[in-house]
């Protein structure tokens, strides 16, 4: 089952159009990463999801509602994370939980929701006072509440230090296990990587890729690439290249690097080393989703699935 359907989305704000026609599919216990540079519009798209903004046309599902005609149901079962959350200066942490759980009915336990997103030593302090991770944490928490059928978060790393962004981590694969839908955005590639599902790359107001990291890299022919240390000089060898599925390969110090699509490419290339009394250790260095995400977002090869 689809927990987030959008289709041809447009939000224009005067002049600027952020949104030019978003189609996106999340499904059911997915954790999708919204991805995409300053300005591509994922704010926005969360805002019209969640009924904060509407949009200039399209159409919007949420756990199979139209969160414009009837937020109340959408934002009853879905946990939020939006950026700028405003604290309560003078309530403690544990009564801004308390507060959210009685807003909702629910009947979770402030402490162990304090303590998932490792804040046990501030939850009777004032949130005025909190730093920006500590009050990321805390709107994390409230997020929580409730055990949402869909988390959406937008940003949820900002501000939070090593620790954060494990535990960060660590929630959303918990949500996930427990049947949650995940759905959050972000620039940071490596967070999107350790546990997105699905990726959705966002640029200027376009998906400009949908897949799994996996598919991303296939689908660039990124693949990987294969490192290995030779035992002699390359001289006895020529035709690397014309294997099949091997690209780039480059001599130096003593080292060969090609890019491989596949594990058979990788093996060939392992063979011809092999064969000629050259192969030392070698090591597979798999492309990251930041190589994949600049060659998308980069102005001059900007790739479009349309
Ligand atoms: N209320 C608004 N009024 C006018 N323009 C807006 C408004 N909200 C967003 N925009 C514009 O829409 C575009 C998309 O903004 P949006 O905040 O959705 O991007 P984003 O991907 O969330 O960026 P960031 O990563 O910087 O948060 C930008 O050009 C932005 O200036």
């Amino acid at each position: 089952m689809s927990v987030i359907e959008l289709d041809g989305l447009r939000k224009s704000y005067g002049d600027v159009t952020a949104l030019r026609g978003v189609d996106l599919t999340v499904e059911r216990g997915e954790v999708f990463g919204f991805l995409g540079p300053n300005g591509a519009g994922k704010s926005t798209t969360i805002n019209i999801m969640l009924d904060f903004a509407s949009p200039t046309a399209g159409g919007v599902r949420v756990l199979g509602e139209d969160p414009q005609s009837d937020s109340v149901p959408v934002r009853r079962r879905t946990g939020s994370l939006l950026e700028g959350y405003g604290v309560y200066g003078g309530l403690t942490a544990r009564e801004h939980l308390r507060h959210a759980i009685e807003t909702r009915g629910a009947d979770d336990d402030p402490d162990e929701l304090i303590a998932r997103v490792d804040l046990e030593g501030a939850a009777g302090r004032r949130a005025g006072g909190f730093s920006k991770g500590m009050k990321q944490r805390l709107a994390l928490a409230v997020a929580l509440v409730d055990e949402p059928d869909l988390l959406v978060l937008d940003e949820p790393s900002t501000g939070l230090d090593p620790n954060g962004a494990r535990m960060l981590r660590r929630i959303v694969r918990a949500e996930r296990d427990r049947g949650a839908t995940v759905f959050f955005s972000s620039h940071i590639l490596e967070q999107v990587e350790a546990v997105a599902d699905e990726v959705g790359i966002l640029y200027d107001g376009e998906i400009v890729a949908e897949d799994s990291v996996e598919g991303l890299r296939r689908e660039l022919g990124a693949g990987s690439t294969l490192v290995v240390e030779l035992t002699g000089p390359p001289d006895r060898l020529s035709g690397l290249e014309d294997l099949a599925g091997v690209r780039d390969v480059t001599f130096r110090d003593g080292r060969l690097e090609a890019s491989c699509d596949d594990a058979d490419a990788k093996l060939r290339v392992l063979n011809e080393l092999s064969a000629a009394g050259l192969l030392g250790e070698f090591d597979v260095r798999e492309a990251s989703l930041g190589e994949v995400f600049s060659k998308y977002t980069t102005d001059d090869d900007v790739v479009t699935d349309a």
